[in-house]
């Protein structure tokens, strides 16, 4: 199995670059579906394992697309089947963005059902009210999750979210873009992401208004056609750089980093005494007095993100004081704190709250990553920590962090990735390939 092994103590210093976001690129990937001409040409799309599954999601549907660099072309003229390959849609819950745009596109689809993770049970009834609402017939049966459109086309409708959940906003907005008449989401999400998605729909015809409002409007079009587009780059692999800079005392650029998708998170770290300074190309993170502790609750955006939960809190263990977190989003998103209580953390959990102890001496230790912003958390405190740390359920980092350990190494930490030996491969750790282009 892959590990990440890391000794503690090192400053970091110097830039990183961040990648496209991954929580944008995943749904602007399912909205290529919907481009009945032309090709879509999607810019700055990071490499990871997240990425390749939903192109060979893509590809199991029988449509055109090609990876090279951190370009993806996806011609969608003509789909093959309604129905993604189920092991893919096991791997990744993100798959079932597609469940919009096929139906749009094809009146129909069939996709297993995305099932519960690490982080909690994550119902999809929010997606599947928004299609219902628009004249799909929903089946649920073995695992899978059939739905019709009644008649030729889907129809617009006022759909109102109980929660404003990032992946039904983006599904129901997707399958809106070709549905007869006006949609309404009330209660949308607000994410940077959604309005990337929108930005990305809109290039390619639809017609889409409000996008990072609580109110989406969505005219439907007879028709989409591919569009160039370059993905934002990823608030939360920026905002992890930025509390790597801090957890070190250290003093890191990060290029690329949006100041505004990040403002809760820069406000917490400012409130704790970080310094972080603004430019037009990135930001500029530095400690230049002892931090002390905040308490932290996550929300929906413009709230502090849950996705940086698990590496706020390892700040909060070596700054001075006790804080409070609490997660709002996930019932069960307080993996990590049983492995950095290995570390030596000091934390109590109280329901959807965590106790975190601060000015702890952290010490290296074997840890596991249970996801992915667990797996950060980790290594983040390991940086922090005295003596070596040996990190695994690595496969949960790659998901979402372009070559995180060489990326430190880069600036100064003391760390390696161990790869296994071929014959303890786990499925798991096998490496996706490259996608080549169906078409050639
Ligand atoms: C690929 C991607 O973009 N993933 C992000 C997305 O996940 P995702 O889109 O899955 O998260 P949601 O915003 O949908 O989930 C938020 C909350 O709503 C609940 N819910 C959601 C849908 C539904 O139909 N019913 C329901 O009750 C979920 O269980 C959760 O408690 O937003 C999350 C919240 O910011 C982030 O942590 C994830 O990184
Ligand atoms: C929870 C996350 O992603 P996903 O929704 O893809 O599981 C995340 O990015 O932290």
């Amino acid at each position: 199995m892959s590990k990440i092994i890391v000794r503690g103590g090192r400053k970091l210093s110097g830039r990183i670059r961040v990648s496209g976001a991954k929580n944008a690129v995943l749904p602007i990937i399912a909205a290529s579906i919907l481009g009945e001409e032309g090709e879509s040409v999607i810019h700055e799309a990071p490499p990871l394992d997240d990425v390749l599954v939903i192109n060979k999601v893509l590809q199991s549907l029988g449509i055109g697309i090609e990876y090279q660099g951190e370009t993806i072309r996806v011609k969608a003229q003509h789909i093959g089947t309604c129905e993604p390959a189920y092991d893919l849609v096991r791997k990744m819950r993100a798959s079932f963005l597609v469940m919009g745009p096929l139906l749009a596109r094809l009146g129909q689809a069939r996709i297993s059902l995305p099932g519960g993770c690490a982080i909690g049970t994550r119902p999809i009834d929010q997606h599947l009210k928004g299609f219902e609402a628009m004249g799909a017939d929903i089946e649920l049966g073995q695992g899978y999750i059939e739905a019709k459109v009644r008649g030729t086309r889907l129809h617009g409708a006022k759909i109102y979210l109980d929660v404003a959940s990032v992946g039904a906003t983006e599904n129901i907005m997707m399958a809106a873009t070709l549905a007869e008449g006006t949609t309404i989401i009330e209660n949308a999400a607000k994410e940077p992401e959604i309005v990337d998605l929108a930005n990305y729909l809109n290039a390619m015809g639809a017609m889409v208004r409000g996008a990072g409002t609580g109110i989406i409007r969505i005219e439907g079009v007879d028709k989409l056609r591919g569009a160039v587009h370059t993905v934002i780059p990823d608030r939360i692999e920026a905002g992890t750089y930025m509390i790597a800079a801090a957890i070190t005392g250290g003093d890191l650029y990060i290029e690329g980093a949006i100041g505004d998708h990040l403002a809760p998170v820069i406000s917490k770290l400012q409130e704790m005494g970080v310094t972080v300074e603004e430019d037009e190309n990135g930001l500029h993170v530095r400690v230049e007095r002892p931090l002390r502790s905040v308490d932290v609750k996550t929300l929906p955006y413009p709230g502090f993100p849950t996705d940086m939960q698990s590496q706020m809190m390892a700040l909060m263990m070596v700054a001075d004081g006790t804080g409070i977190v609490t997660e709002t989003i996930f019932e069960n998103r307080f993996m990590h704190v049983e492995e950095f209580i290995q570390m030596n953390g000091q934390i109590k959990v109280e329901g959807r709250s965590a106790v975190v102890s601060g000015n702890t001496a952290l010490k290296g230790a074997k840890v596991c990553a249970s996801d992915l912003r667990a797996g950060a958390a980790l290594v983040l405190a390991a940086l922090a920590a005295e003596g070596d740390t040996e990190i695994t359920g690595v496969h949960h980092i790659d998901r979402g962090y372009v070559d995180l350990a060489a990326r430190l190494r880069a600036v100064g930490a003391d760390i390696s990735r161990v790869e296994p030996e071929e014959d303890e491969e786990e499925a798991a750790d096998l490496p996706l390939f490259s996608i080549q282009p169906s078409w050639a």
